[in-house]
């Protein structure tokens, strides 16, 4: 793959991408360019460890049992991103990764030291110093837990800047129609005074969201968003 979203989006990012899908079922070795093979399957296997750690610590921040949304299957499906972000010569013109909220339960991100991802806090885009790990998290918290607002530049500097993100997403059971069950906010969340602030939705609606459409900030968030009444 290369540019995820190029013949969607105004102008093209500065980047190439390589997608991989490394969940239950493992990708065939031949897909995998040879030189960063064993590099990407290793960080892979550690990540998703790691992954699972992070998952139980949100469970217990939610206040639900720290393994209920590792049984609720949310982060069953990965899919590994090999971001290349080449030297751009002219990087105030375009974006290395345009503005955008991840829809994972949670991403972990490896990035090397080049630096250019940033995140929006207060209205203002604010640099993330390259450490090893970053996090985004998603909706089933009805909001506890928000998808942050980020972006990369372009790259400016004159090596290549490379970011290599675990995308940990929700593989539900498939009923007959090759859908899943429901998702939508935890009911343990739920109350007179934290109404459900999004829909419930199936995985087959969830992935319909961000199809065919140019990468921007809560693509997907928005469309089962419970709008208030008055
Ligand atoms: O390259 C990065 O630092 C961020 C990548 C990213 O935001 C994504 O793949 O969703
Ligand atoms: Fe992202």
């Amino acid at each position: 793959m290369s540019n995820t979203d190029i013949y969607l989006s105004k102008a093209a990012s500065w980047r190439d991408t390589l997608k991989l899908e490394v969940g239950s079922e493992p990708p065939k070795k031949e897909n995998i360019p040879e030189i960063c093979r064993s590099g990407l399957l290793e960080w892979a296997q550690h990540g998703t460890l790691f992954s699972e750690k992070l998952v139980e610590l949100m469970c217990e921040g939610l206040g639900v049992r720290p393994g209920k949304l590792k049984e609720m299957r949310c982060t069953e499906s990965v899919i590994l991103l090999g971001h290349f972000y080449p030297h751009c010569p002219q990087p105030d013109l375009t974006a290395g990764l345009v503005p955008h909220t991840d829809h994972t339960l949670v991403t972990i991100l490896l990035q090397d030291q080049t630096g250019g991802l940033q995140v929006k806090r207060d209205n203002q885009w604010v640099s993330v110093v390259p450490i090893d790990g970053a996090i985004t998290v998603n909706i089933i918290s009805n909001d506890k837990y928000k998808s942050v607002e980020h972006r990369v530049l372009a790259n400016g500097s004159a090596e290549a800047r490379i970011s290599i993100p675990l995308l940990f997403h929700p593989a539900g059971v498939c009923n007959e129609d090759g859908d899943s069950g429901y998702y939508g906010p935890l009911v343990e969340l739920l109350s007179t005074e934290n109404p459900p602030k999004y829909r419930k939705f199936t995985l087959k609606e969830f992935w319909k969201q961000s199809q065919g459409k140019a990468i921007s900030p809560n693509i997907v968030t928005n469309a089962f968003k419970i709008v208030a009444e008055g």
